[in-house]
């Protein structure tokens, strides 16, 4: 069965990306690159990372007018890949044109609450409310807008996959136990995300900072 977890690379280094990825490879699903990744790497970065062999999810969080990520989107067909991110607050028409824009081999999922921000940051930008209340909402957001899923925290996904059956979820900021939470406010264990309904599951640090990363990769997934 192919394996949930996503790495995230997060490096502007393809060198270090390559030698992290060939160290992991076979004990995860996907390679997940981000921004840091793209704007030091371009296409030429991801066309590298493709050559593992394994599926590519695309993490640029695009927001924008509607025209200027549709536009963006068109001009990443050709990586094809298998997950792109938008940011759900970009709104319908943003989110509809996004979809339409992408491959049809692309899953484009919409960004709901940063895995990093807590109801008082929400308060800080405007956002009245839990972030469970604006994860619920934006999910309902983007599955009207024909989006495939949404990206949230473990602490929300068992209420947005009960809204979204067939949506694909994406959780990120999942924390073995006693693992380092860092920047991330929102964490659960990669078991209890799973178990709740995440679709895949996005590993950074614990993976990439460890001293053994494919051991910490199998250790994941020995919970799992
Ligand atoms: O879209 C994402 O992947 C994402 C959304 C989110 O809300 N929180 C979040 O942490 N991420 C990404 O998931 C990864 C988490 O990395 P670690 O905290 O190192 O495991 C990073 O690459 C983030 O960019």
């Amino acid at each position: 069965m192919t394996s949930p977890l996503y790495l995230a690379i997060d490096t502007p280094h393809l060198d270090a990306a390559q030698t992290l990825a060939q160290k992991v490879r076979h004990h995860v699903g996907g390679l997940k690159l981000g921004l840091e990744f793209f704007c030091a790497n371009g296409h030429h970065g991801v066309h590298e990372m493709a050559k593992l062999g394994l599926p590519i999810f695309l993490d640029l969080k695009l927001h924008d007018i509607p025209n200027t990520v549709a536009k963006a989107i068109q001009a990443l067909r050709p990586l094809e890949p298998a997950v792109l991110t938008v940011h759900a607050a970009g709104g319908r028409a943003m989110l509809e044109q996004a979809k339409a824009a992408a491959g049809l081999n692309t899953k484009v999922v919409a960004v709901t609450v940063l895995t990093s921000l807590d109801t008082p940051d929400l308060l800080d930008i405007g956002v009245g409310g839990t972030p469970h209340d604006q994860v619920v909402r934006l999910a309902a957001l983007a599955n009207d807008a024909g989006l495939d899923g949404i990206v949230c925290s473990g602490q929300e996904v068992k209420a947005a996959r009960a809204a979204w059956p067939g949506g694909f979820f994406v959780v990120p900021g999942v924390r073995p136990a006693n693992g380092k939470a860092g920047d991330q406010k929102r964490v659960v264990t990669p078991a209890q995300a799973l178990s709740d309904g995440a679709s895949i599951l996005v590993v950074g640090r614990p993976i990439s900072q460890s001293q053994d990363p494919d051991l910490a990769a199998r250790e994941i997934e020995a919970t799992l």
